[in-house]
């Protein structure tokens, strides 16, 4: 897998490749990894399909009903916490690489990483899954502070499409997932709209 996420400035842009493997098979390559978790806060899965998944699926549950109680939308930083306490209090269990993203009217867009030990790291940008050894030293690079939408778009479907090229636990399509105070955006880029290099 190739996760990755970045802010731009008016929300962030959610990143991932589409495939999913048991050794050299692929599994599935059409892959979506880029999971709801409220109608602002998109989660991007790396590690165990089944891990990532049953994290997603409990994280949603709990922000339902915190929505609920509170009377208005979880906050990207709530949606952080919530992953970051599954993931460290079960870490003998899992094995799932996570990144949080979205956007509220408090922080505005933010990204959480949560990597395999639990802890969670806030940051401008952030990679996971095998693919990202590719993309550390790129992204350092190319990120920038406040890029447009479109300048963030493109480089998180360049990014991808590197490490894809690279990593051979990365393939398929580049999906990317846009969300700022308008809401949110799904994109699709297949191979052939690629670039190459
Ligand atoms: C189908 C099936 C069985 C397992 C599928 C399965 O979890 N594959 C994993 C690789 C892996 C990981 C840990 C144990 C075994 C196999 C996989 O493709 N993970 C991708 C992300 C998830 C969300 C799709 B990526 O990290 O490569």
């Amino acid at each position: 897998t190739t996760i990755m996420a970045l802010q731009y400035d008016g929300g962030v842009i959610l990143g991932a490749d589409s495939r999913t493997s048991t050794g050299a098979y692929v599994a599935n390559r059409a892959s979506d990894k880029i999971t709801c978790l409220t109608d602002y806060v998109y989660l991007c899965r790396s590690g165990s399909a089944a891990d990532s998944q049953i994290i997603s699926d409990y994280v949603r549950y709990f922000l339902n009903q915190h929505t609920i109680q509170l009377g208005r939308p979880a906050t990207v930083k709530t949606a952080a916490t919530l992953v970051r306490e599954l993931s460290y209090q079960n870490k003998s269990f899992l094995e799932a690489g996570l990144i949080v993203g979205g956007w509220d009217k408090y922080d505005g867009g933010s990204i959480y990483a949560i990597p395999l030990g639990g802890t969670a790291l806030k940051l401008p940008f952030a990679t996971g899954g095998s693919g990202s050894s590719y993309l550390y030293g790129f992204l350092d690079q190319a990120w920038k502070e406040g890029m447009s939408k479109e300048e963030a778009e493109a480089l998180v479907v360049k990014a991808v499409s590197l490490a894809m090229a690279r990593d051979s636990g990365s393939g398929g399509v580049v999906r990317t997932v846009v969300i700022n105070e308008q809401g949110v955006t799904r994109n699709f880029y297949a191979g052939d709209k690629l670039p190459l290099w």
